[in-house]
């Protein structure tokens, strides 16, 4: 969709009628907490983190400066929603730039739905030889459709209820990735 075709009073509506979840002090406190557990298994592990394009961006960039350790930070881009509000294939996009090759990988993203996405990228640096892959989330949506072999991310900074959810990184329809807080939309 282009900037010009989106329906911007949907849009607004959306955001006007959503459901606040979690502010941004929430989330900033339970990224404080989520910064201590990752910092308790990976401080010495000088680990390769890869933020999955596009949703991770803004887990990453808040979270990393929690982390007081050595680390190197890449992206790795793969998708299954594509501004869709059902996820499909997995499609690659960019793989880092990185050797992950030998290394300890910790990868960001912000929702763990049913699982794919991040049961496939793991699946993908582990088949590049990383020596031990560990994965962290914003937000895990309670549900029974977890699909993947993965159940769950190594490390979650909160849970939600099954609606579709936006803001912190989470799209909906490709706009409000922006919104300063975890939203449900409300159908
Ligand atoms: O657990 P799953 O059901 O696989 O869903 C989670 C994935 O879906 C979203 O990505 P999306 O494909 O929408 O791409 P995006 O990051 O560009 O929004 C989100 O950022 C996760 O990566
Ligand atoms: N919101 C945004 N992106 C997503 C979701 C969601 O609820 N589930 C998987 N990707």
């Amino acid at each position: 969709m282009s900037g010009e075709d989106v329906n911007k009073q949907h849009l607004q509506q959306v955001m006007d009628e959503a459901q606040c979840l979690y502010t941004g002090r929430d989330i900033d406190q339970a990224l404080d907490a989520l910064a201590s557990q990752i910092s308790e298994v990976m401080a010495d592990q000088n680990p390769l983190v890869l933020c999955v394009m596009n949703g991770g961006i803004v887990l990453t960039g808040q979270l990393v400066p929690k982390l007081n350790f050595l680390l190197q930070l890449d992206y790795i881009h793969a998708t299954r929603y594509r501004e869709q509000l059902q996820g499909s294939d997995l499609q690659w996009r960019v793989t880092p730039a990185t050797e992950v090759k030998g290394r300890v990988v910790l990868v960001l993203d912000d929702i763990f739905d049913e699982g794919e996405t991040l049961a496939g990228i793991k699946s993908w640096c582990e088949g590049k030889g990383a020596s031990a892959v560990y994965t962290a989330v914003l937000v895990d949506k309670q549900h029974d459709r977890k699909t993947a072999t993965l159940k769950k991310a190594d490390f979650t900074a909160l849970t939600a209820e099954d609606k579709y959810l936006f803001g912190y990184g989470m799209d909906y329809k490709g706009y409000w990735r922006n919104a300063p807080g975890i939203y449900a939309v409300n159908f």
